[in-house]
């Protein structure tokens, strides 16, 4: 299973301009976690600070037992390892085939030998539906076609821990559900620990067993699928269900007086009521069932009691729904 990853009190700056302060998190081992937040709110950043090539000036992230942000880089470059790395644009050598980019950590890793590179390479291929494509340079596929390949490539040295850059950024919404049918599939089968860094709604609640939210250089919650999207806070619901009303706007935080005036005019967040909570992608056919369902739902459980009514009500039903 996948290592978790604890992360404590970070707080990062660029000279005067502050991203986010004291977040305080901890991505449990083997569940597929999304970090949410409106543009600029620092979610790259955040990526990035995890596997210490950025160094945020206060809190610890820690990764079995090492310290990303304050170890020396010889053990963050061995801790790196743990790690799989899908970039925003697939960050692929526009010189080199498919195949030869997906090998490249193998080649710079690892002293593997020829016919092991190549049944690596096309295992992975493979898991991603990219079969067939060795020979293709990346500027001959297209945008998805390139994100797949990013995601192999993240896969080969069999990562405990996968980080995925915005995976939907520029698919259209045929080629995100693919995607995300891919990442849960993923899941099932290597039980990795998974981040996605997204602002879509569709991926955030349909793919993670957890979700996080940046907003206004906070962490605004982190929390198990079900609490989120059952959330009365008012920037996780009007994010989640896709409102115009609520503190975002459109130059991502709106001012008081326009909030005060949507309030004046009546728009209050519990006129909608509490949506139903939309299912979970399941691994597709033939695959294990994911383990992290069952260890996200016992934690959910315990923190049921601590919750709103109505949002005991509809986290039952859906348990009952989808036993
Ligand atoms: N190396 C850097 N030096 C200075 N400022 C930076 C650096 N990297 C990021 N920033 C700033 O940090 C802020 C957050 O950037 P980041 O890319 O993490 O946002 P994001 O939430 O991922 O946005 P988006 O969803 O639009 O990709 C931005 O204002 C950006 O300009």
């Amino acid at each position: 299973m996948g290592l978790e990853v604890v992360v404590e009190g970070l707080s990062k700056s660029f000279g005067r301009q502050n991203i986010w302060r004291d977040v305080t998190l901890t991505l449990p081992a083997g569940e597929v976690s999304v970090m949410l937040g409106p543009s600029g709110t620092g979610k790259t950043v955040f990526l990035k600070s995890l596997i210490g090539l950025l160094k945020p000036e206060q809190g610890r992230v820690l990764v079995g037992g090492v310290d990303m942000v304050n170890s020396p880089e010889r053990r963050l470059h061995e801790v790196r390892k743990l790690f799989g790395i899908m970039f925003q644009d697939g960050a692929l050598f526009g010189s080199l085939s498919l195949f030869e980019n997906i090998a490249f950590p193998l080649r710079e890793h690892t002293d593997k030998k020829e016919p092991e590179i190549r049944r690596i390479v096309l295992e992975k291929m493979e898991m991603v539906g990219l079969a067939g494509a060795e020979g293709k340079l990346p500027g001959e596929i297209s945008g998805g076609m390139r994100k797949r390949a990013g995601l192999a490539r993240a896969l080969v040295l069999d990562p405990q821990i996968i980080l995925c850059d915005e995976p939907d950024s520029g698919l259209d919404p045929v080629r995100t559900a693919y995607l995300s049918q891919l990442l849960i599939d993923l899941n099932a089968q290597i039980d990795a620990t998974i981040l996605i860094v997204t602002h879509n709604i569709q991926v955030a609640s349909t793919v993670p067993d957890n979700i996080g939210m940046l907003f206004r250089r906070d962490l605004v919650t982190f929390g198990p699928r079900e609490v989120l999207l059952t959330s009365e806070e008012p920037v996780v619901a009007q994010f989640l269900r896709g409102r115009r009303h609520g503190p975002i706007g459109m130059s991502e935080e709106k001012d008081q007086s326009l909030l005060e005036a949507e309030r004046n005019a009546g728009y209050h967040d519990d006129d909608e009521g509490l949506p139903p909570i939309v299912p979970q992608l399941e691994p597709s056919p033939g695959l294990p069932p994911r383990q992290a369902v069952e260890r996200r739902r016992a934690r959910v459980m315990g923190m049921l009691h601590e919750l709103p009514y109505p949002a005991q009500q509809a986290i039952l039903q859906s348990i009952r729904e989808r036993p």
